[in-house]
């Protein structure tokens, strides 16, 4: 039976939450239904089908990220999934063409991101790394540098109804200033900060730590050590508007009794290790996290801003848009970029995906060209380049999505 692509409507819904279980090995269960329904427009998302069945799926939800200079349109890809059973015969190969030719047939969002289950899927469609975690683990009671302020105003913890409407502000007031951060709507929100009993993975409900300029949200994985209670301090966002709420919510957070070490997924350019007096006892292990995709990559690298001037031309390589395969010359003056189709001579050579990796900032075009994604032309004109695309703070995206 040939296979069939398309996107799904409403009455699809049940059948693509299964194809996602299936996917992901999960039970059946649909007790999420309500948290997870909103989060999708079914016009954007695709299903491959074999005859009648749908044996794979994948979702585009259009939200804002931040990228150096403010918050632009984003496809967030997500519900990537094909059936075992179906799979090695370019389903998602499929999947993936159509959705980024819908992208760019569309012309909304000019870059798609998402984080991989698996990190060999998506550099063969032209996603690049473009930022990475922390699993950052710190004993508890670590001692800040003499110099750290924490301020004098309290961290308190009160109920979730009253942190919502506190944290929501903060987070809407600091998202446009962090690369990677994404906006959040109400349907987000909820499944974000989702608390119910299967959410918590046996751990405590969240709790809610106020500042004046900060907020943290945690949970607590209870444990026994040979000297009593040593609780893990499970973090789930900390977000501060300036330096002494994000010092303070960290102190508070490190001198919590009965815990022995706080645990928490962030980004990994946290500065909470130049916080630390001895910075070893912040212990990490890093993973990628955002994978980014150029769709229009015209369109796209003129909605950030730049570091430094340059003027180059990039002969650039992409196997599934066309449209992007080109050569471009690529000048930034006082931070703002052209971009426009040539034919001259190309000053560097590279794959979309390598654009897509340091389209955040945070990722080196240098360390790209020496690990081979990025060939030079014209001697200087990668680490010229490099610079120019440098953030000023390592992207981080606080949620999986
Ligand atoms: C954003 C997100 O949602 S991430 C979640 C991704 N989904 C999952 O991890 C769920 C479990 N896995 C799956 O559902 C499937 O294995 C998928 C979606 C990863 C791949 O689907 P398939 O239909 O088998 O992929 P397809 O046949 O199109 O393979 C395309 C190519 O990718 C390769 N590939 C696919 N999956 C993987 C993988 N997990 N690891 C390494 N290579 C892979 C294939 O070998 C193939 O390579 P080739 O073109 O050189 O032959």
């Amino acid at each position: 039976m040939a296979l069939t692509i398309r996107t799904l409507t409403d009455e699809d819904y049940p059948e693509f939450g299964r194809v996602v279980e299936e996917a992901f090995l999960a039970d059946p269960d649909d007790s999420d239904h309500d948290l997870e329904r909103p989060l999708f427009d079914l016009g954007r998302v695709h299903g491959m089908f074999d005859g009648a069945e749908m044996v794979g799926s994948a979702a585009v939800v259009g939200r804002e990220m931040t990228v150096p200079g403010g918050p632009v349109p984003v496809a967030t890809v997500t519900s990537v999934g094909v059936k075992p059973g179906h799979r090695r015969r370019g389903v998602l190969g499929g999947l993936m063409r159509a959705q980024l030719h819908g992208l760019h047939e569309q012309g909304r969002e000019a870059f798609a991101a998402l984080w991989a289950s698996e990190a060999t899927i998506y550099g063969r469609y032209g996603y690049g790394l473009a930022a990475q975690f922390s699993d950052l683990r710190l004993t508890r009671g670590a001692a800040f540098h003499p110099g750290v302020d924490v301020g004098t105003d309290r961290v308190r913890e009160v109920p979730r109804e009253e942190a919502m409407p506190v944290i929501r502000a903060l987070y809407d007031r600091v998202a446009p200033t962090r690369t990677g951060f994404l906006s959040r709507t109400d349907a987000e929100w909820a499944y974000h900060l989702a608390d119910g009993e299967k959410h918590r993975g046996g751990l405590t409900r969240y709790r809610y730590a106020l500042h004046p300029n900060g907020y943290a949200v945690y949970r607590v994985r209870h444990a026994r050590g040979d000297l009593g209670p040593a609780h893990e301090l499970n973090v789930r966002e900390i977000t501060a508007a300036d330096d002494r709420a994000f010092a303070a919510l960290y102190r508070y957070l490190l001198d919590v009794d009965l815990v022995a070490e706080l645990r928490y997924f962030t980004g990994s350019g946290d500065p909470v290790l130049h916080l630390l007096a001895n910075p070893r006892l912040a212990r990490r292990v890093d993973r990628d996290s955002l994978w980014v995709r150029l769709v229009d990559l015209d369109r796209a690298l003129v909605q950030r801003r730049y570091l430094s001037d340059v003027d180059v031309v990039l002969d650039v390589t992409d196997g599934l848009c066309p449209w992007n395969a080109d050569r471009w010359r690529f000048t930034v003056k006082s931070g703002e970029a052209a971009v426009r189709r040539v034919a001259d001579e190309p000053d560097v050579v590279l794959d979309v995906a390598a654009l897509g990796a340091a389209f955040l900032g945070g990722t080196r075009l240098t360390s790209l060209a020496a690990a081979q994604h990025v060939r030079e032309r014209t001697p200087g004109a990668v680490r010229a380049l490099s610079h120019a695309f440098l953030g000023d703070v390592e992207p981080h995206c606080p949620e999986v999505f």
